[in-house]
């Protein structure tokens, strides 16, 4: 029987490569360049199944297109890039690669909430400048992360990890928010509190994003928001762009509205916002919260598992989108 064609659209780890070719025909991108939607649909052409990353967007024009296509696998937990009812219309799995990045990702996220509090890259550019000729009672003077109140808007599992980092690692109250209650066992774990989101930005001395991105958490940070929080209070979003208005932030960051901000995602990225290049209070990643070796090692295994089980007639392992019984 012949192996059913997938295609891999973006470059991934050759191992990756090799254990999906056992399975499957394989046809991969290997220059590292996002194909266009253009291309992107041309590729799918004739494809059972796709490996795809945040940057490819998956909707009706991709599946009108593309009838042969049952699953794609998506090697991030966020699928923001899939339009789920457009794929469920279309009778197209969606699957997505939770828990084996969350320790990952709640490291850097507390690692970017330290750089902004502390001012890590401001200062490494100053000395770097060559600007360092003496020492001063006030110079990169930041914020306390021990003993602050840290508050965090989408407490799920990436929320949870930052929650304990703060709460059992630097003694922070940890204060958090989503649509709904975590169970009092999970609070006791987490040492939570629930509150409101409007309680949660005046009160919290850094407030971190980690919701996923849909149409109610867009702009859960614009100007109004920002009003309501402490001059000296920090932001970090490693969630998604657009959970941040950007713009509204360049202007609350230069008019020392808040304190700082730590930014690792972007609305429209890889374009950042010009504004947000230019002030000083703000440390900017490129998307790399996942990124250590062995995380995008288990992030593209899980991707590559989920292809292999559905294929098999396993149903898939992590679906984001309904899966018809013939295939659970
Ligand atoms: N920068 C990076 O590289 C990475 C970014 N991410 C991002 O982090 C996100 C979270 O991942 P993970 O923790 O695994 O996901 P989870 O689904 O475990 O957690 C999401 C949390 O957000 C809450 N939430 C959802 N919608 C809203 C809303 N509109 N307002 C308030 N709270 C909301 C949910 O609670 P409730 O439903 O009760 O509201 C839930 O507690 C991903 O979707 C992705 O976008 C993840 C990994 C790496
Ligand atoms: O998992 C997510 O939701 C992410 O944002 C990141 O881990 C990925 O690096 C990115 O989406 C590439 O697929």
């Amino acid at each position: 029987m012949s192996k059913p064609k997938i295609l891999v659209a973006r470059a991934i780890f050759p191992e990756t490569i090799e254990r999906l070719s056992q399975h499957f025909e394989v046809e991969s991108n290997q220059s590292d360049e996002s194909w266009s939607k253009e291309q992107l649909i041309e590729k799918l052409k004739g494809k059972q199944g796709a490996f795809t990353t945040g940057s490819e967007r998956i909707d009706a024009a991709v599946l009108d297109a593309n009838p042969d296509l049952k699953i794609c696998a998506n090697m991030a937990v966020g699928y923001n890039n899939f339009d789920v009812d457009a794929m469920a219309a279309h009778g197209v799995l969606g699957t997505n690669a939770p828990d084996v990045l969350t320790e990952t990702t709640a490291d850097f996220g507390f690692a970017l909430l330290m750089a902004t509090a502390r001012r890590i890259t401001e200062s490494e550019h100053f000395l770097r400048a060559g600007k360092w000729e003496k020492w001063s009672y006030d110079m990169f003077a930041g914020s306390d992360i021990h003993g602050a109140t840290l508050g965090i808007i989408g407490m799920g599992r990436i929320g949870q990890g930052i929650a304990k980092r703060g709460a059992h690692g630097f003694g922070m109250k940890v204060i958090y928010h989503n649509r709904s209650r975590l169970d009092a066992a999970l609070e006791a774990d987490c040492k939570a509190s629930y509150v409101s989101k409007e309680e949660l930005l005046k009160t919290a001395d850094h407030v971190v994003l980690v919701v996923p991105y849909s149409p109610a958490s867009h702009h859960t940070i614009g100007a109004g928001e920002l009003a309501l929080m402490k001059p000296t209070a920090t932001l970090v979003n490693i969630a998604r762009g657009g959970i941040v208005d950007d713009a509204a932030l360049a202007v609350a960051l230069r008019e020392k509205r808040i304190a700082a901000a730590g930014l690792d995602v972007f609305e429209g990225e890889p374009k950042v916002h010009p504004d947000l290049l230019t002030v000083p209070n703000v440390v900017l990643t490129p998307h790399i919260a996942s990124a250590t070796v062995p995380t995008r090692r288990a992030m593209a295994d899980l991707a590559a598992d989920n292809l292999i089980a559905y294929f098999s007639g396993k149903g898939p392992l992590t679906p984001v989108t309904p899966v018809p019984a013939a295939t659970k």
